[in-house]
């Protein structure tokens, strides 16, 4: 080849290299650009609020604003019928679990009045503690301690092959702590709350497998002098208390059913929509109902609990049975079930 030809190819060459580091250099600024706007949207015209307390002092709402503006599909927790939890890592030391609730649908807002009702001033070691919120045009935001070791659900029908099978103390002291988060809200609280929405998928375990009472979404405040509060009937299939299904009056024992209802998950190791009760034509409150009657307590217990002491699973069968009675009356209050657990 001539050498005048060879400059001109390499002339061409570097020209088209220059020019494709330009052109990509324009596309990542252009997306830089578009993200640091949406950014700049979301932080415009919202207000955070957090919440005074060791974890949050040394934080900077800005900042924080900032870093759960880039949460992506990887940071996702899991997702409930109201949004989406994302796992938002601060630094070491600091992680939080957010929650994102678009706005556009009633019920969504609602809910989240509602959990901020519930739950603002609320500091107990069996509720998951609400560091702040975020209001925005678009979305709300709800920001809570992450629960390092997932919810009760997950540890008792999770397929993970990885997996360690909950061994019965722990699931004992899940029920207890369970109990007295539930109990703090029905007994201790002014004005009292319903939760309205207790399963296991709510019950969220900390560092130290210590149950937490999360989700306050349907959440209902009761004052002193009202024994009920009229509602659309909302909460979840297999848990609701069958009055309650009836005639959408929500009162505390229609949690104390659906705790009895989160006893026999653990008891049993079955969820209360599990498929071989459908096929059966019965549910899984009836069948245990049946197992008691029979005292043959030792073939529902779930077959993954190796060991067990039974004189006290049966104490905790009977328990259940007191949350599962039919007649609301009838029905134990959650500070009777947690002295009896206790
Ligand atoms: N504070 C938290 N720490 C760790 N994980 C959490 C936390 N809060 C929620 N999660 C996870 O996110 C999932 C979704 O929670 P969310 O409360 O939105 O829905 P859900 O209770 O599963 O369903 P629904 O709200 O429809 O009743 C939970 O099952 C739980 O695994």
């Amino acid at each position: 080849m001539k050498r005048p030809t060879m400059v001109l190819y390499i002339t061409i060459c570097c020209v088209a290299f220059v020019i494709s580091k330009i052109v990509i250099s324009c596309l990542l600024y252009k997306k830089w650009a578009r993200k640091r706007r949406i950014i700049e949207n979301s932080l415009s015209g919202g207000k955070m609020v957090m919440f005074r307390s060791t974890t949050t002092q040394s934080l900077c709402a800005k900042f924080l604003m900032r870093k759960t503006m880039k949460l992506s599909n990887k940071d996702i927790l899991g997702s409930g019928g109201y949004g989406t939890v994302y796992r938002l890592m601060i630094n070491d030391t600091t992680t939080f679990a957010v929650k994102k609730l678009n706005k556009g649908n009633c019920e969504r807002d609602r809910g989240f009045e509602r959990e901020l009702n519930a739950m603002g001033d609320i500091k107990h070691r069996n509720i998951v503690p609400l560091h702040g919120y975020y209001i925005a045009p678009q979305f709300n935001l709800l920001i809570y301690e992450l629960m390092p070791n997932g919810s009760l659900d997950t540890l008792l029908h999770g397929k993970s092959s990885k997996q360690e099978t909950l061994d019965w103390a722990t699931r004992y002291k899940i029920a207890v702590g369970a109990a007295r988060g539930l109990s703090y809200l029905h007994h201790d609280c002014i004005p009292r709350i319903i939760h309205r929405d207790i399963k296991s998928s709510n019950i969220l375990l900390d560092q130290n497998m210590e149950a937490r009472v999360s989700d306050f979404g349907l959440a209902t405040l009761m004052e002193a002098n009202q024994s009920h509060v009229s509602t659309v009937v909302a909460g979840t299939f297999g848990y609701l208390a069958p009055e309650y299904f009836d005639t959408g009056k929500a009162t505390t024992k229609g949690d104390v059913y659906s705790f009895g209802v989160v006893l026999l998950e653990l008891l049993t190791g079955k969820r209360p929509t599990d498929e071989s009760f459908i096929e059966n034509g019965t549910k899984l409150v009836t069948w245990v109902k049946e197992i008691v009657e029979g005292t043959r307590e030792e073939h529902a217990i779930d077959d993954a609990l190796e060991c067990f002491p039974l004189e006290e699973v049966k104490k905790v069968f009977n328990v259940a049975e007191k949350c599962l009675e039919s007649d609301p009356s009838k029905r134990a209050t959650m500070a009777e079930v947690l002295k009896m657990l206790e």
